[in-house]
């Protein structure tokens, strides 16, 4: 668990704090309906209206700048003020109750005492992602509505009442602090599953790709080139294989050996389309798989590409000049994957004792009568 999963659940629990805050201020009047209905015949209607009117004044600018905090996307470090001034403002909307409501009716007093601890109580649900706004929010409504009992009422039912909302705010805030780690520590697990589950799908997709890859050249290797093939249905491929390459290793050593076979296989990408797939079958040998194209085209592709590996040299420094010689072969109905490799290879060996640098097609060879058969 790093510090970053750390502050990345925080920041969670804010903005889902503030999403809940935003629910919950929605329903709020309903909570002020239940209060008035109480207060009707019992209260005079002058308190219940300025209660009314105060609650509702501080509730609409709340929700306002809450809503305009949401639509920003709430953010810890931006909004952390702003919302605990809001929470504040809930907190001073109920305590209010106490000024103007209580001590008319004992009965209706213990009943709105009661919808104070209600409120406390819904309020552990909404800020349980972020505490230390409900401390702020319950600490306004208990020092507000203490104030009113002791300051309006004052009677001795006013200290029980005062001691038995301390007492339940006290103990719901103990509890709603124990419950918030248990669901931040949630929100931690969580993101830390998903970074973890993104980081090994990314390893696994890194995995794929090297297993597939030749390291050498970047391009395809033979499983892939396989796997390729599987999905192909009617297509040609030509079978590239460098000429005289061991002079080339002879001459300059195998590491400039590597750097030509890199430039090949550059250059070879130069004259594909985009659905061509192009894998280093083995050595200085390159197969080129051409989707839904005839031999009479593919011959066209493997001799563009034969004269563009000829005219210009593979490499500057040292300058290396090769030539390629290619062997087209295009997949015939019922014919295997083996036999069709089997028939660009006879074509290229056509091509190299024809004196390399030639482009040959299986038709020229004897071998597609024999595989054809297969
Ligand atoms: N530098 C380097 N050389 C390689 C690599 N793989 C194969 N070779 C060399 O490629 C050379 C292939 O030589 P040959 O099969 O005799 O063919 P060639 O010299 O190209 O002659 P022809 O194909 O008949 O024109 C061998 O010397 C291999 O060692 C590689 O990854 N890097």
């Amino acid at each position: 668990m790093t510090d970053s999963d750390v502050s990345i659940a925080r920041a969670t629990g804010f903005s889902e704090c503030a999403i809940a805050l935003r629910r919950a201020l929605t329903t709020t009047p309903a909570g002020w309906l239940l209060a008035v209905w109480f207060c009707w015949d019992r209260v005079p209607s002058t308190a219940i209206f300025l209660w009314l009117g105060t609650a509702a004044a501080l509730w609409g600018g709340s929700l306002l700048v809450l809503q305009q905090m949401i639509a920003r996307g709430p953010k810890l470090e931006l909004h952390r003020k702003r919302f605990h001034w809001i929470a504040g403002l809930d907190g001073l909307a109920w305590g209010l109750l106490t000024w103007f409501l209580i001590g008319h009716d004992p009965v209706l007093d213990a009943v709105l005492m009661a919808l104070l601890c209600g409120v406390t109580s819904i309020n552990a649900q909404v800020y349980g992602t972020y505490v230390s706004a409900y401390f702020g929010q319950i600490g306004v409504l208990w020092g507000v509505s203490v104030l009113g009992l002791m300051l309006v009422t004052g009677s001795q039912s006013a200290i029980d009442y005062a001691a038995g909302l301390s007492l339940f705010i006290a103990l719901t805030a103990y509890y709603t602090r124990a419950i918030s780690r248990r669901l931040l520590e949630g929100i931690r697990l969580l993101h830390a599953n998903a970074s973890l589950a993104s980081q090994l799908r990314s390893a696994l997709q890194k995995v794929e790709l090297d297993a597939a890859t030749d390291a050498l050249t970047g391009q395809w290797n033979r499983r892939a080139l396989d796997d390729f093939l599987k999905h192909q249905k009617t297509f040609s491929i030509l079978m590239l294989d460098i000429d005289f390459f061991k002079r080339i290793n002879d001459e300059f050593g195998h590491l400039v050996g590597d750097d030509v076979l890199r430039a090949f296989a550059q250059r070879l990408r130069e004259f594909l389309r985009s659905g061509d797939f192009c894998a280093r079958f083995g050595g200085e040998e390159f197969i080129v798989v051409l989707p839904e194209t005839t031999l009479a085209t593919a011959q066209e592709v493997a001799e563009r590409i034969r004269k563009g590996v000829a005219e210009l040299p593979l490499l500057h420094k040292p300058k290396v000049q090769a030539t390629v010689s290619i062997g087209v072969a295009t997949m015939a109905q019922g014919q295997s994957i083996n036999a069709l490799f089997a028939a660009a290879d006879a074509a290229v060996y056509l091509a190299k004792n024809a004196g390399r640098n030639q482009v040959r097609s299986h038709v020229e060879t004897v071998l597609p009568l024999q595989v054809s058969a297969v």
